[in-house]
């Protein structure tokens, strides 16, 4: 892996008592004696009553607001928001939105927001839409979008401009923006995408183009990792919530089921590749759930501490039980059974076995052959219905906050940046920190315990494994030095340095996600 002194577009000002503030590129990093303009929004009647209309140019906001007495002040990100001079003239602003990789509740207002707040802010009327993701810029038609085109589009579930895997071809794509005279490039996606995203931005910067380059981090499962020494900096990203608040639905309806008969089980299967966050959250919030499975944390079927054990006695004990399992859980048990297929798809992602179906099956099987007891399971995969919804209420603000955020900071002339939420404030963070890793749910870490004492499931892990995850380098990824690997059965890079210190301060992080 790239270390931050090898890697190009690398801004780091240190300031005193180890205050480290990671800044974001800007357009006069590549192109001096570039024109600026008075921002608008100074006469903008929205605007009026606001005492400060523009961020200080030195607001930072901590990566960590736990700190110690002694501690170094740490590192910061550059605070989003509009600034006092800008780099375009809205006559000149030539602007596209995309939106690729599955889909997310949310995308739509991401995109509504972006399209009505270059246009009410700036005085911008040209942005155009790229239609199904990255192959889109040099694969498909165009669609004009203006406020009037975008005004309902908040209430419906997926993207209107369409979505896809695969297809990123860089030097394609930046032709495509150079032809069409694209000024500003707003891109909406996931972990995959945001690198794709960094890619353009290389070639843009290589090219010489006064072209901003700004991300907007997009993921239901949670994974998009913005890790900084191990400790999360994005809060959370855009249509978690809806997809927990939606997932409550199908819990209760697996509860419902489950105790209405005899001997029941619910089982409900949730999306998340790589990161257990929806279950974890789902669980947390519902209640009925009396064992929810992630893959960050290894699981068991037979014999003691095992889960039929511990399905038997929720069935003794309360005559019901409700299941919730993550997409990516348990897929080292399913290989032992079946051939693995070691499948991708178009982006490269590794394509799951079904965790719910086979789980569903062994219980099934173990209770009527081996336990001679009768039960009634009911398995529901709510997962797609999950993400093609609209976004609840906080998710939309959510989203609003990114796109105003996104828009002041390309015009402002910043690029090859994400914005995101990091303790409760908008800033701009660079590419590099959202594509290193995937966010994981951290089982060392006090929230996965307050799961196991909400649910009161057994933690299926041996005390070897306590040890493992206790003393490994990464608590993220301990998983992967006992050679079971989360991220798509690929090897796991390590950061080598702050170890030690990455273990205390993950422990120690308050935040939710
Ligand atoms: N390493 C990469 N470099 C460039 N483009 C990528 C990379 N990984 C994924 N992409 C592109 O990003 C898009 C979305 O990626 P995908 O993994 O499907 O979804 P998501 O961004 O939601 O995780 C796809 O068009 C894919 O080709
Ligand atoms: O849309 P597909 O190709 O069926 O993939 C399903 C995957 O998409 C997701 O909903 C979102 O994944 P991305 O954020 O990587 O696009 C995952 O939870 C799920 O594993
Ligand atoms: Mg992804």
């Amino acid at each position: 892996m790239e270390t931050d002194t090898e890697r190009s577009n690398v801004k780091i000002v240190h300031g005193e008592f180890g205050y480290v503030l990671e800044d974001v590129p800007h357009f006069t990093d590549y192109l001096p004696n570039l024109q600026t303009f008075p921002n608008p929004l100074q006469d903008n009647p929205a605007y009026s009553v606001v005492k400060q209309y523009f961020v200080h140019h030195d607001d930072t906001v901590p990566q960590k607001i736990v700190v110690h007495r002694n501690s170094p002040r740490g590192i910061h990100f550059r605070r989003a928001g509009p600034r006092q001079k800008i780099y375009f003239e809205a006559d000149d602003v030539n602007a596209c939105i995309v939106t690729c990789g599955g889909l997310c509740p949310g995308l739509n207002t991401v995109i509504r927001e972006i399209v009505c707040g270059i246009s009410y802010m700036y005085g911008v009327d040209k942005v155009l839409g790229i239609q199904d993701g990255y192959k889109g810029f040099y694969a498909r038609n165009t669609v004009t979008l203006t406020p009037k085109s975008v005004n309902d589009i908040h209430k419906k579930g997926g993207t209107i401009l369409g979505s896809s895997r695969g297809g990123h071809d860089t030097i394609k794509i930046v032709d495509s923006i150079e032809d069409r005279g694209i000024n500003q490039v707003y891109i909406i996606g996931g972990d995959g995408t945001q690198k794709g995203a960094s890619a353009i931005f290389e070639e843009v910067q290589r090219r010489g183009l006064k072209v901003a380059v700004a991300g907007i981090p997009k993921t239901i499962d949670n994974d998009i990792a913005v890790l900084l020494y191990h400790i999360r900096v994005i809060d959370k990203s855009f249509g978690f919530d809806t997809a927990v608040e939606e997932a409550q639905r199908a819990i209760n309806a697996a509860h419902v089921e489950a105790t209405s008969v005899e001997n029941g089980i619910g089982v409900v299967k949730l999306m998340g590749r790589y990161s257990g966050f929806i279950a974890m959250y789902a669980t947390l919030a519902s209640r009925d759930v009396d064992c929810c499975l992630i893959p960050e944390s290894p699981f068991y079927l037979e014999g003691k501490g095992g889960l039929y054990e511990y399905v038997e006695k929720r069935l003794k004990e309360d005559g019901h039980m409700v299941l919730v399992v993550a997409e990516g859980a348990g897929q080292d048990l399913i290989a032992e059974c079946m051939k693995s297929m070691d499948n991708q798809d178009a982006s490269g992602n590794k394509l799951l076995l079904d965790i719910g179906l086979w789980l569903s099956q062994k219980i099934k099987d173990h209770f009527s052959s081996k336990r001679n007891m009768v039960i009634n399971l009911k398995y529901i995969d709510p997962t797609y219905m999950i993400r093609a919804i609209p976004s609840i209420a906080s998710d939309n603000v959510y989203c609003t906050l990114l796109a105003q955020s996104v828009v002041h900071g390309a015009m402002a002339g910043y690029t090859g940046f994400t914005s995101g939420l990091v303790n409760g404030r908008q800033t701009y963070i660079p590419f590099y920190r959202v594509t290193e890793k995937r966010n994981h749910v951290v089982i060392t870490d006090r929230m996965w315990a307050r799961l196991l004492s909400s649910t009161n499931q057994p933690s299926f892990l041996s005390s070897k494994d306590i040890e493992e995850a206790k003393n490994a380098k990464d608590p993220i990824e301990w998983r992967s030095a006992s050679g079971k690997h989360l991220d798509g059965g690929l090897p796991v890079v390590h950061e080598d340095d702050n170890s030690m210190e990455s273990n205390k301060t993950e422990t120690d992080s308050p935040t939710l996600l």
